[in-house]
């Protein structure tokens, strides 16, 4: 039996999302069919064949000849370049109905096309990015299992996954606490296995401070917080090692050594991953009733409407949802 598409919804109007998410079809139209929850006259605008389709199921009639959109216009002008708060409250909705057709069985999992965090908040928006919002929306949905967000980033060999996001760093330390540690690396372990059918996971937690700590002369959160973490992880069957020193865990050879990294803040897990692949890296998360992936990039303002975005990130996203939804589809 065929799976239901893969929905994406069209993130910021006037980012690239618009041009990647063109580009990503016209690259892809001979693969498996996806299509958009967005603005049709906007990526008509890209130059590409668009087909209006009033359900997800007439997706395949059209994918290879035409790239389907669900229409739903923004109710302002689109400047590529300049975000138009007015279009804030759409690009909510485009995200909130995507997931819905993916709560519904109507789509097999959600890539998301990049938002501009700012305009959002600007018009009230209350989460800190698509991965609570997404959180939020599916709250209510079934899940076997340890419920996350968990930000995943990815890229080649390397999946390196969040226990804290969008924090200040100066935040970071009290807020790693040996719960939110063994919360995550259990939605690590469990996702590993759902969405990666990776039977027997090994996870490497990075340590806090240089050096893992030093035995205590250069902090103390490895000894009073990570290594209990691990040893009560471990206690459960997860295969998690001590707090590793995070500038010796990313190279070729270490990586080889675990399926996924539980890292303590956002660019200890962003900086290797986007250094790794910048243009081929995609944003997970874990821990949701639903598949849902990212680009790993943004909205790109300054190049928005030039023509010359890659799609690289995008398609990696598209290709990793399906992946994910197809293992989830065979447990
Ligand atoms: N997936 C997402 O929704 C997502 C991810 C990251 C950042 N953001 C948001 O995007 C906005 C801009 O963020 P930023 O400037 O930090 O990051 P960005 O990724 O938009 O841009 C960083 C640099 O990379 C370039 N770049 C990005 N994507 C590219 C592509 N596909 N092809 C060619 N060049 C590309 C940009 O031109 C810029 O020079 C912010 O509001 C941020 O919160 C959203
Ligand atoms: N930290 C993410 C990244 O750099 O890819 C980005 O902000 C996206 O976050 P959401 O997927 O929660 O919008």
């Amino acid at each position: 039996m065929s799976r239901a598409p893969l929905v994406l919804s069209l993130g910021e109007p006037a980012g690239i999302g618009p041009e990647v998410v063109a580009k990503a079809w016209t690259a892809l139209r001979s693969e498996a069919p996806f299509f958009v929850v967005g603005d049709a006259w906007l990526l008509a605008a890209q130059g590409i064949a668009v087909s209006e389709i009033d359900h997800p199921s007439e997706a395949a009639t059209s994918f290879g000849r035409a790239l389907p959109v669900l229409h739903h216009p923004a109710p302002a002008p689109v400047t590529a370049g300049t975000p138009d708060v007015r279009n804030a409250g759409v690009v909510a909705d485009w995200i909130e109905k995507s997931v819905a057709l993916c709560l519904s069985g109507d789509a097999s999992g959600l890539v998301t096309a990049p938002i501009a965090k700012a305009p959002l908040y600007a018009a009230g928006f209350r989460f800190p990015g698509h991965t609570e919002f997404i959180a939020e929306l599916t709250a209510d949905a079934p899940l076997d299992g340890t419920r996350g967000p968990v930000m995943m980033l990815t890229a080649r060999d390397l999946r390196a996954c969040l226990v804290t996001i969008h924090l200040p760093l100066d935040q970071v330390p009290e807020m790693v606490t040996a719960e939110r540690v063994k919360r995550t690396a259990r939605v690590v372990h469990e996702a590993m296995r759902r969405d990666f059918g990776i039977a027997r996971p090994r996870l490497a937690m990075a340590a806090l401070n240089p050096h893992a700590g030093e035995n205590g002369a250069l902090g103390l959160q490895e000894i009073e917080v990570l290594r209990p973490a691990a040893e009560a992880l471990r206690a459960e069957g997860i295969a998690i090692t001590d707090p590793l020193p995070a500038d010796t865990m990313f190279h070729d050879e270490a990586r080889a050594t675990y399926d996924a990294a539980i890292c303590l803040y956002h660019d200890q897990a962003l900086i290797p991953v986007k250094t790794l692949d910048f243009w081929g890296g995609v944003n997970a998360t874990l821990g949701l009733p639903i598949v849902r992936t990212s680009p790993d990039h943004g909205t790109g303002f300054e190049i928005a409407g030039k023509g010359v975005a890659r799609p690289d990130s995008l398609i990696a996203a598209i290709c990793l949802a399906s992946e994910m939804a197809a293992a989830r589809a065979s447990r």
